[in-house]
């Protein structure tokens, strides 16, 4: 029996992946849950509905659940779901369910079911009286899955619903009025920043935020943790330099200018400068006054040297659109910061999009660090488990699969030079094609997915390729790919949630492709971050499916070539394939991808460095906003400050409550425009601090140097200038002639993401910094 007991914890331990919470607290429990399901099972679901109301009571308000809650909150969810879905919750389903209702990341297969195993847990603490908001990654699956779960949480007496970006203000209010709300983490992030611009309180949609249950987690938040939603406000237009830009268009790499080997960075040689200064009629670009061209010469060559069409962006429908490079997909509503959005639009030559003054910002990793309990759910968590834990202080909790996992995952192939991997992938290619199984080939990014496709045509070897250029026939792309002899060549699109089933969409030849090994997943290259390589693999051999999966690599791709350049020596190669069994070879590839990950988390740390002070300045500033918005302190304040104007004011109004409000737009107007100024200066703070990095000060101490006394002049300063519009502007009929002495709000305002901010801070020497001692590590 000791025995026993002893290989049992060692095999646990095997299984409990390091960095993972113990699940044997919540296994001890499922017996009890079990239990429970005869007396359930009885019940007409109105009783079933009762009960659940019951344990409402008992548990409302309480700060975290009993063992005995959690018991019932599964058993329950398990009989609903039974009951409207024909799905009896597994096992590892309601272990999930517990994971996240105490406030874990859980780790879960793909096709596991983790959309019911959150729904479970959004009735869970919806019954402890919480406020949940499910955050999705997209608006397609908020509405998918709020009504798909909606039966569910119907029988549970939870009030579920959805937001999605057609909707309106009365039906985002409704939408979080419920108990559970499903939204995709941009479009609740909008709504936060909307609700921060709103002068009547009526007008807020949303209310404090108090649960989040994050799908795919580490994708929200640690990939799109630093990246900033913005609204927008104005009516200027963007003036891109159409000059400069053709200018630059005739520049050659090496002649007149040139680039760091991570593709960073670009800058003029001097043969460089002075054909531009040539070209702009004889300027002197380093000069005073050439400061603003110069600029307007470095962005453009930013956008000319190092953003490439078909692979940081697409041009379609006379726009330029970003691609996601993690997804592979367009990332829809990003652009880059405004003056490198509008080079790259007019080095393509598409119509310039509308630039604004920005009135405010979030990350998305500050939008999360808003809600007092998050928890997450996602098939590749494992591999951030340190980034889950250092920025939001959530553990994961590694859930086995239902059917156990019997892909094959092969070794590494890797090869001297990009065109013998090329070779041998066509060859890999064939040789499955001959025996039928379908096969998914993972490319790094769109312009290659079209290149291998060619390639293959001419080898007559048709393929169907999904990419972000017809992300629209995804779901017909997907839904034929496991078929017989299937080939699909695919961007990182088909990574998540793509269930590619066996035999294609009518699974008639489920078997025989099963028979004959599956899905055979290759990819054309190592991906920058591992769970990237793992979520390509796990399109094969999902719920217990055969399959398997391999990756083609060369000691030339630009994953080595940018983090890990500095081969070992005696390396050789097969004199005729190229192929290299060395080792040396493998061991180099998995550093320059550690490198690669390592140069991620520290820009991760970096830019959350200095997004928590302007996030804690936000958090005191919307405290005061706040105060202003539900009181009277407006009016108060500017009665003490202009008695006579404001007695005036008064008695033509007649009407405390309107007499109120208008005080509290002059002040609100005012504050939020300084706020606003005030982020426009810290990000010139945070540019030129680039400079003076290299004058040997300390760039995050010079950031808060200057950041901290700026703001706080700002409320001071909101109600003197408060108290000078009601100085100056005339009083009509109903109220204050604002327009006249320049308090008007933009009247068009606008929500986008900022893709990654490359002229951000002190990025190259950070760079450097971790590429380096990286290198040391491993010398
Ligand atoms: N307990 C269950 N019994 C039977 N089928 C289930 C059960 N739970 C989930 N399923 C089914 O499994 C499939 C996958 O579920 P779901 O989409 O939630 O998986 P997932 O973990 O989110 O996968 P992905 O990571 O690919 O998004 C669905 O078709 C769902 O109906």
């Amino acid at each position: 029996m000791a025995l026993i007991s002893r290989v049992g914890k060692r095999l646990r331990r095997i299984i409990q992946r390091p960095g993972s919470v113990e699940l044997t607290r919540y296994e001890a429990l499922l017996p009890a849950v079990e239990k429970l399901e005869p007396e359930l099972e009885k019940l007409e679901d109105a009783e079933l509905t009762e009960r659940a109301g019951k344990l409402r009571d008992a548990i409302g308000g309480a700060a975290s659940f009993t063992d005995s809650q959690l018991i019932e909150i599964c058993a329950l969810g398990r009989e609903a779901a039974r009951r409207k879905l024909g799905e009896r919750a597994f096992d590892v389903q309601l272990l999930g369910t517990m994971g996240l209702l105490t406030g874990h990341v859980v780790q879960m297969e793909t096709g596991e079911g983790k959309t019911l195993a959150g729904a479970l847990a959004g009735a869970g603490y919806a019954l402890r009286g919480r406020r949940v908001h499910v955050v999705t990654v997209n608006d397609y699956l908020a509405r998918r899955d709020a009504e798909w779960m909606g039966p569910v949480y119907d029988l549970l007496g939870v009030t579920v619903g959805w937001i999605e970006p057609a909707h309106s203000k009365e039906e985002r209010k409704e939408a979080y009025g419920k108990e559970v709300t499903y939204g995709a983490v941009a479009e609740i992030g909008f709504d936060v920043l909307r609700d921060r611009l709103v002068t009547n309180a009526d007008d807020l949609v949303q209310k404090a935020p108090e649960v989040a249950i994050v799908d795919e987690a580490d994708s929200v938040l640690v990939d799109e943790a630093r990246v900033p939603l913005v609204m927008a406000g104005s009516i200027d237009h963007n003036d891109a330099d159409e000059e400069v830009a053709k200018i630059v268009r005739r520049l050659r790499l090496g002649l007149h200018y040139e680039t760091d080997s991570e593709g960073r960075n670009a800058w003029l040689t001097s043969a460089g400068a002075s054909v531009v200064e040539k070209s702009l009629g004889g300027v002197d670009l380093y000069d005073e006054s050439g400061s603003d061209r110069l600029a307007a010469v470095n962005v453009a060559l930013h956008a000319h040297a190092l953003l490439t069409r078909d692979v940081d962006y697409l041009v379609r429908d006379g726009k330029v659109q970003l691609i996601n490079a993690a997804r592979g997909r367009v990332a829809e509503l990003q652009r880059w910061p405004d003056g490198l959005q509008a080079a790259v639009e007019a080095k393509e030559q598409v119509t310039a999009t509308d630039r604004g003054e920005i009135l405010d910002s979030i990350t998305v990793q500050a939008l999360l660090a808003r809600y007092p309990e998050v928890a997450g759910m996602t098939g590749t968590a494992v591999a951030v488990a340190e980034q889950l834990r250092e920025f939001y202080k959530l553990e994961v909790a590694v859930i086995p699969p239902n059917t156990p996992n019997v892909r094959e995952d092969q070794q590494d192939r890797v090869f001297a030079s990009p065109s013998q991997k090329l070779r041998a992938i066509e060859e890999e290619i064939r040789t499955v094609h001959e025996t039928g199984r379908p096969i998914l080939v993972g490319t790094q990014d769109v312009a290659e997915s079209e290149e291998l496709a060619e390639k293959l045509a001419k080898a007559e070897l048709p393929c169907v390729v999904l990419n972000a250029r017809n992300d629209a026939e995804e779901a017909a792309i997907i839904a034929e790919a496991g078929k017989k002899g299937a080939v699909t060549v695919s961007t990182q699109m088909a990574g998540r949630g793509t269930d590619i089933r066996l035999g294609g969409s009518d699974g008639t030849t489920r078997e025989e492709v099963a028979e004959l090994g599956g899905l055979h997943v290759i990819g054309t290259a190592r991906y920058p971050s591992s769970r990237l390589d793992g979520q390509l693999r796990g399109r094969s051999g999902r719920q217990g499916d055969p399959g398997s999966a391999i990756f083609f690599a060369s000691l030339n791709d630009d994953l080595v070539l940018s983090n890990a350049p500095d081969l070992p020596d005696g390396i050789d190669a097969d004199t005729e394939t190229g192929e290299i069994t060395d080792p040396a070879a493998h061991r180099q590839l998995n550093h320059a991808q550690r490198v690669a990950e390592g140069v991620d988390l520290e820009i991760h740390r970096n830019t959350w460095r200095y997004t928590r002070l302007i996030e804690r300045q936000r958090a005191e500033l919307l405290e005061h906003r706040d105060k202003v918005l539900h009181t009277g302190l407006a009016a108060e304040e500017l009665e003490k400050a202009q008695p006579e104007k404001f007695a005036e004011l008064k008695e033509k109004l007649d009407d405390s409550d309107r007499l109120e409000q208008v005080c509290r737009e002059v002040r609100l107007f005012h504050l939020d425009q300084l706020w606003s100024d005030h982020l426009a200066y810290l990000t010139d703070v945070r540019e030129s601090i680039h400079l003076r990095a290299l004058a040997r000060e300390t760039p995050l101490d010079e950031f808060h140097r200057a950041a901290i006394p700026e703001f706080h002049k700002i409320i001071a300063e909101s109600a003197s200038r408060a108290a000078k519009t009601l100085e100056e502007a005339e009083i009509t009929d109903d109220g204050l002639d604002l327009e006249e002495v320049g308090v008007r709000r933009a009247n068009t305002t606008w929500t986008y993401l900022v893709h990654d901010n490359p002229f951000d801070s002190d990025f190259e020497q950070t760079v450097k910094k971790v590429r380096s001692m990286m290198r040391m590590k491993k010398s």
